[in-house]
């Protein structure tokens, strides 16, 4: 119905005028809750979105507004159609999804294992729990055996890579409208059938499928849902990190992706439901989007690694600009620029086409250029040298920063990736806690939370989990400082409520973003009390 020629609403149920609004998708008008509560039953709760599907040649499906949306409003809430472990991982429990560890057995160290099948488990009760029955029925019909042992921590198995195919194939019979609409989601599988791993996948996966379990489809069928799953699959993992597998959200998997998205998602319940969540407003006829792929990539990594992942060229507003939204997460300084005393100003390198992989970077004040191989091999070093530090302290990266400060300027991808690591050190671990922080070090902090907030509101602006934890970790420094200053006479006592209060608008504000997160309610709330009681406190 039209309602924007109207004059007067109608209610949708007695035509009569109405001034309520459904609260979904806010199209739709009633006189009162009862005939809300009515329609709703009667088939609106089908129908309440805030988003359609829309299809171009270019881009595919992809979901776009049908009204303006708020920050932080919900956009969808969708349980899982399917899920399994990732393709190749350590051992993980196929009930719970934990990461598993060995225990003692007959002297030796494996692991628990289901009575019937083999796979790793946690214990019985995970055995016996409904998201393993129907495949271990069948794998105990057909006498397979799991072999997986105990070897070193952390070995990958390759074997799991069958799981989540098999699966959505035995849907096929228990569930033939969810198994139809996971094969409905684009699967690129004609431009993964001839890379290495899935000619590996041809030989484990069609052979676990056809032959040990004698299940009738034909190859192609077997690695559709493969594909499928890495084409459209989200990386679940629990916030303590215990717990990860990968799960397909049929309507969600309608996100298109953006290198700057206006959504973020989080995993609500046991059953892992998934919420998005608006992260900034997003107005009516706009796209809807995700990023598949990390934000704090520069252009060059992130095009790679959805090229590869996802079998597209990302054409987004971000990878077409040289500078990245003036962040220049990419970018190097000039090395000539940079040696002549003249121009110590840092002047950057950037690619003179974005969008070609191969195509030169270029000084943009001198014209010096250099091949972009040279680009991606001093990018992969570098990121070599910064993965292999120790991450249980600083120093590696202060001296990672340190040592290539005339190389890469303050906001280069890696130096924030460094930069991130020591927000989350100064402050949170042992012996680097807000009170062992020596002065300088907790200014540090202040200053490294200031840059990555600038980063994140070109990059992942608004209510984005980024810019949340960002904003939490920077009033708890700015409240210990505040403290600090007070103690020794520094400000005085309205000084220091002036910068509690201004504390309290940053932790307010990453409450606003985070308190959705399941483990964070109760964090945000205490440290909310803590903030309010030192704000009334007499001692201040
Ligand atoms: C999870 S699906 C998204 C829905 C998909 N467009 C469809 O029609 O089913 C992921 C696939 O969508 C396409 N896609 C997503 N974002 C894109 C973008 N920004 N540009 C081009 N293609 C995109 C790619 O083919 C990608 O592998």
């Amino acid at each position: 119905m039209d309602h924007t020629k109207r004059e007067i609403p109608v209610c949708e149920v007695c035509q009569k005028p109405a001034n309520q609004t459904c609260g979904g998708c806010k199209l739709v008008y009633y006189c009162s809750k009862a005939h809300q509560k009515h329609a709703w039953k009667e088939g609106h709760k089908y129908i309440c979105r805030t988003y359609k599907i829309e299809h171009s040649d270019q881009i595919g499906r992809h979901m776009v507004a049908i009204r303006d949306i708020k920050q932080g409003e919900i956009i969808l809430q969708e349980k899982p159609a399917a899920s399994g472990p990732r393709m190749s991982c350590a051992p993980h429990c196929l009930s719970c999804n934990k990461k598993l560890e060995p225990i003692v057995i007959e002297d030796k160290l494996d692991f628990y294992k289901c009575s019937s099948c083999k796979w790793p488990m946690c214990n019985i009760d995970c055995e016996k729990a409904e998201p393993h029955q129907e495949e271990c029925r069948l794998m105990t019909k057909t006498n397979y055996k799991c072999n997986i042992k105990y070897e070193y921590p952390d070995k990958m198995e390759a074997a799991y890579c069958v799981i989540g195919p098999m699966r959505v194939l035995l849907m096929q019979k228990s569930n033939p409208r969810q198994f139809q609409s996971i094969m409905s989601l684009e699967s690129h599988l004609e431009d993964r059938i001839n890379t290495s791993l899935y000619k590996v996948l041809k030989a484990n996966l069609i052979t676990f499928i056809s032959r040990v379990l004698g299940l009738p489809f034909d190859e192609e069928t077997i690695l559709k849902v493969a594909s499928i799953f890495d084409t459209n699959s989200f990386d679940v993992r629990s916030p303590d990190g215990s717990k990860r597998h990968r799960a397909i959200y049929v309507m969600a998997s309608m996100l298109n992706h953006n290198c700057k998205p206006n959504t973020r998602h989080v995993y609500l319940g046991d059953v892992n439901t998934l919420a998005l969540i608006a992260t900034v407003p997003i107005s009516k006829g706009e796209m809807i989007t995700a990023t598949y792929t990390q934000s704090l990539y520069g252009t060059l990594d992130r095009r790679k690694h959805l090229k590869i992942n996802k079998c597209f060229d990302c054409n987004c507003e971000r990878c077409k600009d040289p500078t990245e939204f003036g962040t220049h997460l990419g970018n190097i300084n000039c090395s000539i620029c940079n040696g002549s005393s003249k121009n110590n100003t840092e002047a950057k390198m950037i690619s003179t086409n974005p969008l070609d992989e191969n195509a030169p970077w270029q000084c943009e004040r001198c014209g010096y250029c250099i091949q972009s191989r040279q680009m991606f091999w001093g990018n992969n070093a570098l990121k070599q040298e910064l993965n292999a530090l120790n991450k249980s302290g600083p120093k590696g990266f202060e001296e990672f920063i340190d040592k290539y400060t005339a190389t890469l300027h303050s906001t280069n991808h890696l130096v924030i990736q460094a930069k991130l690591a020591l927000m989350q050190i100064y402050g949170n671990y042992k012996g680097y806690t807000l009170s062992d922080l020596p002065d300088y070090l907790l200014n540090r902090k202040i200053d490294i939370c200031h840059e990555l907030l600038d980063v994140a509101d070109k990059l992942k602006p608004g209510w984005s989990r980024f810019r949340g934890t960002i904003l939490l970790e920077l009033q708890a420094a700015m409240t210990m400082q505040t403290k600090r200053e007070f103690e020794v006479d520094k400000i005085t006592k309205a000084g220091a409520q002036d910068q509690l209060m201004e504390s309290m608008t940053l932790l307010q504000e990453a409450t606003n973003i985070l308190r959705i997160e399941p483990h964070m309610k109760e964090i945000l709330e205490t440290k909310l009390q803590e903030l309010s009681t030192l704000l009334d406190s007499t001692s201040l």
